[in-house]
Order: structure tokens, then C-alpha cells, then sequence
């Protein structure tokens, strides 16, 4: 193998193994592919020999791909595979989709030491390793020892620079886990930073029934996708890549407009639609963006979020017209309740840079105001299920607006203004 992914999701299927399998020097890149908990996706996936069905669905029909990119499935707990992938010398980068939350990060990006202590204590009992920073941490010790070589990693969660993010943890885990390793980590591993983006939604039975009658082949395991797809990154990769950007990769020196225009733009417009917008009674991104007052919320938010992407407002004025088409295709389902999932992490990522901005500049915006009390509703019962391993304390406090943001932004939660904006925009009570 010469790529080695963690987080065996739809996502990974849709985008970075679909760049490898249509980059022209695919056969010299077969990857490794471990799920990131739960084993069902590599059963299935070596079930069918790593083979899967990529229905491109765009507004009118569907473009069933084949993709043959995953040379093998691993599930999360074969650590001994992923030790021996690891320190391979053959192996030149790691991928990574495990979600904003299996990063571990606390509310300052470093490693929240309380949620990696369990697996710190395993490492120094000499036992398997099973969070994100611990499971690369082990592999890259062996790899050390293997005198594998220099490695790329390549997180592609939607983080602001993710390759600086995972970094952190993984230097803070290595410090309190295996000190003597973190000198070789620095010299030996290159951290690089991406800005993905394809809309993947979870598979329904419909879908794969769809994906038997388009191709005749049985498969249980299919992805969908929309045919947009974009991909840009930054950093070294110094035992060499698949040619990505044969398949459209862009390789760029400074990511920042990158990320800000997909992690503000779409990923925030998708935060608003997933709790102002299911509180509405909407049910997927198509179904939202058919309602004007939610078009109404979601040009307020793009128009104060623009002013955080650094460019020019032609470009930003296209990227949003082709949000309006691709969130408005309605034969992709894409669940609000799938996008409304761990909002404690998302929330500072899509939402907090341009609130804490606004105020600082001595605005109270209301788009921002408004995803802020949506998801305080949606902690509060209202709209779409709350599915966030950090929820609880948050949900503790839900009753209080000021206790939420002393919680999520402490430098806000003293704004008697903005409180009483954000509680403004909240649902009240019928009578
Ligand atoms: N689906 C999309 O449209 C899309 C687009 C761009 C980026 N992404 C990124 O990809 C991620 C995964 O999305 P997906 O659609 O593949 O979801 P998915 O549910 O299909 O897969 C998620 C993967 O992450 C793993 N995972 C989840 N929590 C983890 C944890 N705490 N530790 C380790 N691994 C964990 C799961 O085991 C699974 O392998 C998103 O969270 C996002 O950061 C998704
Ligand atoms: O995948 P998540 O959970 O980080 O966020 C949900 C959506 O906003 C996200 O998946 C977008 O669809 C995606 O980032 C588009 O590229």
C-alpha cells in the first residue's frame, strides 16, 4: 500500500479515493482503509473485493462510477495492520476522515487532555491505542522504529487549517504519551493543510437499489454524491503523492481564502439551514432552500460571513449562486439532521470567526445571531435531533442564552447586547 486512510466514511469514498482512482498513476497508489470505530464499512467493503459504486447524482440522472481505489479494509480495531501500514516504507501519506470531534480538540485547539487520558493510560500500560491523536501516534512510532521514512498526513475534516490542527493534538497526545518520540515526529512527518469539498450524503436502501438497476451489480455498500467536487492543498509531501491534480486537485502556497469561502459560506449556510431551518419543519438542505425566509437568512449570513473571505466580491458572488443550485438539488437527500450532528465542534468553526469579528467591529449581525439561537433551540428539543458527544453541558445550560455562550465563546457571554439579540432570535413559546 501506499496510502494509508483512517475514517472509512462516505465521504473518503466520494472524494479522496475518487481523486486517486481517476489520477492516471492510480495503479501505483493502492490504499489501505481502516474505519475510524465501528467495523461494518470494511466488511462489507472486502466483501466485494474493495470494489464500490459511486452514484454521481446531478438535478436530472445519476452517473454510476466504479471505483476500485481501496486495495484493502480494515477494521478499527486491527491495530496490529495499522501499525505494520504505518511503518511500511512504501506507505507516503496518511488520509484522514474521523470528524471534527475525533480530533480531540479542546475549546483552544490543543489536545483536551480529559477526553485522551483513558488512551494515554493504554499507550503507557502497553495496551491498543483507539483514539485519532493515539492511533497516529502509535503507527508513527512504529514507523520510527521500522526506519519507514518521512511521511505526509493529510486531514481532510472540515477544519481551518487541518494540517496545523492535527499537529497539535497528535504533538500534545505524543508529549504526555511518548515523549522521546516527538523530535522524530518533527523531523520525519510533513502536516498538510486541505480544503475538501463534496456534498455526500448517507446512503438509503433506495440508493442502492438504484445503484443494482444502473449496473447490475449487487452492491451493499454504494456512495452518493453531487458531481461538484473540489480539493485544494497546501504542504509537502515528502514521499511523494498520487498526481491529483490530473483529476482536478489544486495545489496552492496560501489555503486561507480557500477554506474561508467553503468553511463560512457553504459549511455555515449548511449550519443555519440544519437548525433555524428544521425548526421550520424542513427535513433535508433541498427542502430549505425552497423557503424563502430561509433564502432570506441565508443571504443575511453570506453577507456578513463575505466580509471574512478574502476575495474579491465577484468570485464570492459566483461561489454563492452555485451554492443556491447545488444545496437546491433535490435528488440529492442530504439530511439537516446528518449536518446538525456535533454542533458544539462546528459551531466555533463555521459560525464563531465572523460573530466574534461583527461584535468586535460593534455590529450585532443577525445571520450569525441567528445560527447561534437555532442551535440553542435545537439543544432545547426544538428542530433537528441533537447527535453531539459534547452536547451535555451545553444542553445543562440550554435554558440560559447567557450560559450557553459563557460555554461556547466565553469573551461574548458578557455582551449584554448580543444575550439579549440572541434570545430575541429564539423560538418562544406558543400561548
Ligand atoms: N459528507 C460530506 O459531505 C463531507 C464533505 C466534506 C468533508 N466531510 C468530512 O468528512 C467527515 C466524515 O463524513 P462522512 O460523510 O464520511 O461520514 P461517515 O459517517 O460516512 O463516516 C465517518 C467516518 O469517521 C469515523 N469517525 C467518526 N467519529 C470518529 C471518532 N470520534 N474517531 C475516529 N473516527 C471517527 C467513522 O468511523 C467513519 O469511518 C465529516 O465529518 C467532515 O469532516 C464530509
Ligand atoms: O460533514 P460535516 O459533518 O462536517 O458537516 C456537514 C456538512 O456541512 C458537510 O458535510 C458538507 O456537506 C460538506 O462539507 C460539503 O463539502
Amino acid at each position: 500500500m501506499r496510502i494509508v486512510h483512517l475514517g472509512l466514511g462516505n465521504f473518503f469514498r466520494a472524494h479522496q479515493a475518487w481523486y486517486t482512482s481517476a489520477a492516471p498513476d492510480a495503479a501505483q497508489w493502492p490504499i489501505a482503509a481502516f474505519t475510524g470505530r465501528s467495523p461494518g464499512a470494511a466488511v462489507a467493503l472486502n466483501a466485494q473485493h474493495g470494489r464500490y459504486t459511486l452514484l454521481v447524482r446531478g438535478p436530472e440522472h445519476d452517473e454510476a462510477q466504479m471505483i476500485g481505489a481501496v486495495d484493502a479494509a480494515y477494521p478499527s480495531n486491527d491495530h496490529q495492520a495499522w501499525r505494520e501500514h504505518l511503518a511500511a516504507p512504501r506507505t507516503a501519506v496518511v488520509t484522514l476522515t474521523v470528524t471534527e470531534a475525533g480530533y480531540l480538540r479542546d475549546a483552544d485547539g490543543g489536545l483536551d487532555e480529559s477526553r485522551a487520558a483513558a488512551d494515554v493510560a493504554a499507550w503507557l500500560r502497553g495496551d491498543a491505542v483507539q483514539t485519532v491523536p493515539g492511533r497516529l501516534m502509535a503507527g508513527l512510532a512504529e514507523r520510527r522504529i521500522s526506519g519507514g521514512g518521512p511521511i505526509a498526513i493529510v486531514p481532510c475534516d472540515n477544519l481551518p487549517e487541518n494540517g496545523a490542527a492535527v499537529a497539535r493534538v497528535l504533538f500534545d497526545f505524543t508529549a504526555l504519551a511518548e515523549p522521546a518520540l516527538v523530535p522524530w515526529i518533527r523531523d520525519s512527518v510533513s502536516f498538510v493543510t486541505t480544503m475538501v469539498d463534496r456534498i455526500t450524503p448517507r446512503t438509503t436502501a433506495e440508493d442502492v437499489r438504484v445503484a443494482r438497476e444502473l449496473t447490475g451489480f449487487d452492491d451493499a455498500v454504494p456512495v452518493v454524491t453531487e458531481p461538484f467536487s473540489e480539493w485544494v492543498l497546501s504542504g509537502v509531501f515528502p514521499a511523494g503523492r498520487p498526481s491529483w491534480e490530473a483529476a482536478g486537485a489544486r495545489f496552492v502556497a496560501d489555503i486561507v481564502p480557500h477554506e474561508q469561502r467553503k468553511l463560512l459560506l457553504l459549511n455555515g449556510g449548511h449550519s443555519l439551514l440544519a437548525y433555524a431551518g428544521s425548526t421550520r419543519g424542513h427535513a433535508t438542505v433541498a427542502d430549505a432552500v425552497t423557503d424563502p425566509e430561509c433564502r432570506t437568512w441565508l443571504a443575511q449570513w453570506w453577507d456578513e460571513a463575505s466580509g471574512y473571505v478574502p476575495l474579491p466580491p465577484g468570485e464570492l458572488a459566483e461561489y454563492r449562486e452555485a451554492l443556491l443550485t447545488r444545496f437546491g438539488n433535490g435528488r440529492i437527500r442530504h439530511t439537516l439532521a446528518q449536518i446538525a450532528a456535533d454542533g458544539s465542534q462546528k459551531l466555533p468553526v463555521r459560525v464563531l470567526p465572523v460573530l466574534r469579528g461583527e461584535v468586535a467591529a460593534g455590529r450585532l449581525p443577525a445571520g450569525a445571531i441567528r445560527i447561534v439561537a437555532g442551535w440553542i433551540d435545537h439543544l432545547r428539543g426544538a428542530g433537528a435531533p441533537v447527535s453531539d458527544a459534547g452536547a451535555a453541558p451545553f444542553q445543562a445550560r440550554a435554558a440560559s442564552v447567557r450560559d450557553v455562550l459563557a460555554l461556547l465563546a466565553p469573551d461574548l457571554a458578557g455582551n449584554d447586547a448580543l444575550v439579549a439579540a440572541v434570545d430575541h432570535a429564539t423560538l418562544k413559546p406558543t400561548t
